[in-house]
């Protein structure tokens, strides 16, 4: 049976942002499929998945602009829908498609943006100067967009989400499109919000988006939340192992079989000037490997501890490619 969205969902303590089994069909098409997760103060969260895996629709139902079928979100304690405007205050959305005038200045379209959070005056005046400086637009903010590069579009876009300081920060897939430099700029914007305490939900189909952004990764594939953690404790579900490279001098071969000993080692063999170890969360071991290569007279000049990655996870989890 269907349950409808109800207001008297219950309120969570635990995060800013609680989603809990949230359903959206279209006609025949299930979009989003009993989809929960919880964000926290200061933590990004990226929903990852392909073109059509539900993204979209699952923030819509979190900023309360698409009724849900079923299920509830709770946003610093209230529940947000789209019968009332209730918690949206707290919300800063950034859509995908850049929605600003074009024949408007960077500053008077935050002005705009800012008249409907209903700041005004001095106090409009100086959030608008301090999103300009956030954004790195603060230099071109009497420029008409319509002069502005896609990716400064996109900048002075999530400069509009951002003005009214919300508890939570939600960007719709925020770097297509945009050249690697303005890619840079956002990335760096959102470790920052994340950094100063903002809760940020990202969707992107980018694994290295994904894997540098966010504290926690769900991924989403049809409609459906396949598994969510960690990177570490995503790819922990491969059951792969780290590889340790130690570049080192010295007798490798006995250093090699010394390893081979320890706890936590599951393989160890040399190749060149490099010895090659295989375990469980490689970063742990290598302190104890380090005073076995000293013990040993062996020297390491560099380590690298080589991980699987979350495209490997999505494989494994979807049986498809991340990439389409
Ligand atoms: N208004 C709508 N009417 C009908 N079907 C829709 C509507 N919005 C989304 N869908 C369908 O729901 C599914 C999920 O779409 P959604 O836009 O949420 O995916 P997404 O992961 O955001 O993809 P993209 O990265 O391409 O935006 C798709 O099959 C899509 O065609």
């Amino acid at each position: 049976m269907t349950q409808q969205a109800s207001p008297e969902a219950p309120a969570t303590t635990a995060g800013v942002l609680a989603v809990t089994g949230l359903r959206k069909r279209f006609g025949d098409r299930v979009a989003v499929d009993d989809v929960s997760f919880a964000v926290a103060a200061g933590e990004t969260y990226g929903l990852l998945g392909p073109n059509g895996a539900g993204k979209t629709t699952t923030i819509r139902l979190v900023c309360g602009l698409l009724r849900a079928d079923a299920g509830h979100v709770v946003v610093g304690g209230t529940t947000v829908s789209p019968v009332s405007t209730a918690g949206r205050g707290l919300i800063g959305y950034v859509p995908q498609d850049v929605a600003l005038y074009p024949d408007l200045s960077a500053r008077e379209n935050l002005a705009f943006f800012g008249r409907l959070y209903r700041l005004r005056g001095r106090l409009l005046r100086a959030r608008i100067d301090e999103v300009l400086e956030l954004i790195g637009l603060a230099d071109r903010a009497k420029e008409k967009v319509e002069s502005f590069s896609g990716g400064m579009r996109r900048r002075l876009n999530i400069g509009a989400g951002l003005l009214h300081r919300p508890t939570l920060l939600v960007l719709d897939e925020p770097t297509v499109g945009v050249d690697p430099q303005s890619r840079h700029a956002i990335m760096e914007s959102v470790q920052r919000f994340g950094a100063e305490g903002m809760a940020v939900l990202y969707t992107t189909h980018d694994m290295t988006e994904a894997e540098r952004l966010c504290d926690r990764v769900g991924i989403i594939d049809h409609g459906r939340l396949a598994a969510e953690g960690t990177r570490r404790e995503l790819v922990a579900r491969l059951g792969e192992r780290d590889r340790l490279t130690l570049a080192a001098t010295g007798d490798l071969a006995a250093f090699a079989a010394l390893c081979r000993e320890l706890p936590g080692i599951e393989g160890a063999d040399v190749a060149g000037t490099e010895v090659h170890l295989l375990g469980r969360d490689g970063r742990m071991l290598l302190p104890e490997v380090v005073r076995v290569a000293g013990r040993a007279g062996v020297v390491i000049r560099s380590a690298e501890v080589t991980e699987p990655d979350l495209e490997a996870v999505f494989l494994h989890l979807t049986g498809t490619a991340l990439r389409d």
